[in-house]
């Protein structure tokens, strides 16, 4: 058994330091009203598959010999972490502990993954600017018993060539090569010499086979086939924030998870202790994406929803559309800043302090100049009423001191906690509660009117206001945009903790109150946001970046823009961007990477009662393939569909709920849809997708969610008429 003998020596075992290499990309461009449209670099690749001759280890066979060597190195690397004895480092049982969770973690990370290639890539370098020339790329750091590296974190300086180099900026890298794997076992590679003429341009065979890989399971890495618009995304630095736009399938959700990984690796001690979140619309979509991070050896990041983070209170209750996007308004911020500043109230009468046998007078003028400065000093709520106490007993001893006594700092904390002192700060800048304060504003016309003044209209208040004023706190049936509110109302009194980077998906989808809900828990740090203009379907969904960003704070963002499409065929994504005209003209139309032959049908069924009986043959069909199967239906309508597929024998899934080789059919209701893919989705009747929503336009994006799941089919099947904007 190794001994530690520092915690500080913790640092130079297999934790490791990045290894050399070049610098990391330079920050992005700073110019928010420029949109940067990212576009697919064609990658240049000869024949795949070179097989070694029998008599003598050809390439193939050195290469999965260096693979067998680096799952050794890394076995030892595991080892020596497991046999660390901390006995000597830890003076107290906390330190011990926490030392043990640290170790714990690290062997997690060291974990050797059968069904993952430890590495996927090889750089060889032309010049010996590197410390070495050659380089196999990974998932994590590996190096033999001297400290050389075997394999290099995909994250390192050293890899992002492995993404970015092409034949006009070879970035002095001689050779690209990509490994094939079937199961954990090394079976192909395919090689680029980015600096031979001669060399004829060609899409990655590998890389196309990746992306048509059948999806099982929970969504997985793409560390071996970042492209290079995407690369520049997930390492551009920690202090911008990066706002992604990209239809359906262009690797958002991708991207911005391989971001936090990225800027993990490379500000891993800041984060550790300012922390990172990843905000996704609901549970079922975090469940999906939740192995991601894991699996590329972070397992700190934290997920939730928008509700998660605002759950102040129980929400039980629901908003008309009319009501939800007042009370999602930015202006609601400003009627609670209001309101939370009206219970100042100014003091009229003089404070008498009494200290022995003296008494001490304040006159009710002068505390108002304390309450006023704090007031201008705009300073939170709870802070500045902390502050109060304070300030009052400094200005009593400086009459003490004027009165000739010599009094100390403790004598102002006495003087601070007095009686007389602590009923006037009561009056005068009394304790507020945020959810009360809401539910008083919800409740009581007169004190909405009296802070809504010139910031909502007559029509608007009555529209917020609760049609049956509840009792309490805990009575109230509160609607998730009141929580927001409370939420607000919280920061107002006291300052919310910001994390150091904030990943928001599907940011399309939030109110301008949800967007500085998450706004402040970033203040000190960055965000990367997710998400698509045509996909919006809240009544309050964002039109424009510009103004999300501004709610969110983060104006001098820089706006992204993705367009090449890994997961839908190109005959989908066409039917489907049929509808973009109709509900967000000017957005550009994905271009899928992916050809997939016959990847649509449509089937028209006479008579509406056989309908039910067509889906689940549909979806019969659907599980003679390999992968997952989505049934994506209008919510009204999974109630009957459950019932149909089980009559029929079929066993589902409910979104959320993990796909196996066993278990691949998920029935899933239009309104969970966005986010996930299926391998093949059978949709239900699209008439009644869009027809449950309140207006035309939602409608048709939720079916154009709906119709931009699939990764190698979709079957559309209608008895009413087909939406005619799908021409
Ligand atoms: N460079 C890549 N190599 C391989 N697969 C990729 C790549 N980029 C994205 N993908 C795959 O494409 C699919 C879609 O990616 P993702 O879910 O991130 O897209 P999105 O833009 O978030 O989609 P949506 O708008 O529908 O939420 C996923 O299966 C993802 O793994």
């Amino acid at each position: 058994m190794r001994a530690l003998t520092t915690i500080a020596g913790l640092a130079r075992l297999p934790w490791g330091a990045p290894p050399p290499g070049r610098k990391p990309a330079g920050p992005p461009c700073r110019d928010p009203r420029r949109i940067r449209r990212r576009q697919p670099v064609p990658a240049h690749v000869p024949e795949p598959d070179q097989p070694d001759q029998p008599d003598q280890p050809g390439p193939l066979a050195r290469e999965r010999a260096h693979l067998a060597a680096s799952r050794t190195a890394l076995r030892t690397m595991r080892e020596d972490v497991q046999a660390l004895d901390i006995r000597d480092v830890t003076a107290n049982w906390v330190n011990a502990a926490v030392l043990e969770r640290q170790i714990e973690e690290r062997v997690k990370a060291l974990a050797d993954l059968s069904h993952t290639p430890l590495f996927f890539g090889r750089l060889d370098y032309l010049h010996t600017t590197q410390e070495g020339q050659r380089f196999y790329i990974g998932r994590r750091h590996v190096h033999d018993a001297d400290g050389d590296p075997m394999v290099i974190d995909w994250r390192a300086p050293v890899s992002q060539p492995f993404y970015r180099a092409s034949r006009k900026d070879p970035l002095d890298v001689g050779l690209r090569r990509r490994f094939g794997y079937t199961g954990g076992d090394l079976t192909a590679y395919e090689d680029e010499h980015l600096t031979d003429p001669s060399e004829q341009e060609r899409t990655s065979r590998l890389l196309q086979a990746e992306i048509e890989r059948p999806r099982v399971g929970p969504m997985r890495d793409i560390v071996a086939t970042i492209q290079p618009e995407q690369d520049e995304i997930v390492r551009s630095g920690l202090g911008g924030t990066v706002c992604v736009q990209g239809g359906p399938g262009t690797g958002k959700t991708a991207v911005g998870l391989h971001r936090v990984a990225y800027l993990l690796y490379a500000h891993r001690e800041r984060l550790a202790r300012t922390g990172t979140l990843v905000i996704g619309p609901n549970r079922s979509f975090l469940h999906y994406i939740e192995q991601v991070l894991p699996a590329l050896g972070e397992l700190e990041v934290k997920q939730a929803t928008v509700d998660d983070l605002v759950a102040h209170v129980e929400v039980r209750g629901a908003d008309a559309a009319d009501a939800a996007v007042i009370k999602g308004d930015a202006r609601m911020a400003e009627v609670l800043r209001r309101a939370v500043r009206s219970h100042v109230t100014m003091p009229v009468e003089p404070l008498m302090v009494v200290r022995g046998s003296r008494r001490w007078r304040v006159p009710a003028y002068e505390l108002e100049e304390i309450v006023r400065e704090l007031l201008d000093r705009d300073i939170r709520y709870g802070a500045a009423r902390e502050a109060l106490p304070q300030r009052i007993a400094h200005t009593v001893l400086v009459r003490m001191e004027q009165a000739g006594e010599a009094p100390d700092d403790r004598v102002q904390d006495a003087v601070a906690r007095n009686p007389a002192v602590k009923a006037a700060v009561k009056a005068v800048w009394p304790p507020v509660d945020p959810a009360k304060l809401v539910l008083r504003l919800l409740s009581d016309a007169d004190f909405l009117a009296a802070h809504a003044e010139g910031v909502l209209s007559a029509d608007e208040q009555k529209r917020v206001l609760l049609a049956k004023p509840a009792r309490s706190v805990r009575a109230a049936k509160w609607s998730s945009a009141d929580a927001v509110l409370i939420d607000e109302a919280t920061d107002l009194v006291q300052r919310t903790h910001s994390l150091g980077h904030v990943v928001l998906d599907e940011a399309q989808d939030l109110s301008p109150m949800q967007y500085r809900a998450v706004g402040r828990r970033c203040t000190t740090g960055s965000a990367t946001v997710l998400g698509d203009l045509a996909q919006g379907t809240t009544p309050w969904a964002t039109e424009s970046w510009a103004e999300a960003l501004s709610h969110l704070g983060k104006s001098d963002a820089v706006v992204e823009e993705l367009t090449a499409g890994f997961r839908v065929p190109r005959e989908v994504i066409a039917y489907a961007s049929r509808l973009l005209p109709h509900m967000s003209p000017g957005l550009a139309e994905v271009k899928s990477v992916r050809e997939a032959p016959g990847s649509l049908e449509i089937r028209r069924v006479g008579d509406p009662a056989d309908l039910d009986a067509a889906v689940v043959a549909a979806c019969g069909e659907s599980l003679a393939h390999e992968g997952s199967i989505g049934l994506i239906a209008a919510d009204a309508r999974v109630p009957a569909l459950a019932g149909a597929l089980s009559a029929a024998g079929h066993a589902f899934l409910s979104p959320g709920e993990e796909t196996t080789a066993e278990s691949r059919l998920t029935l899933v209701p239009a309104s969970l849809a966005k986010g996930l893919e299926y391998d093949y989705v059978v949709l239900d009747e699209p008439r009644a997708v869009v027809d449950a929503e309140p207006d035309e336009r939602t409608g048709l994006r939720r079916l154009y969610v709906s119709l931009t799941r699939s990764v190698s089919g979709l079957t559309v099947l209608h008895a009413s008429p087909l939406p005619e904007e799908l021409g």
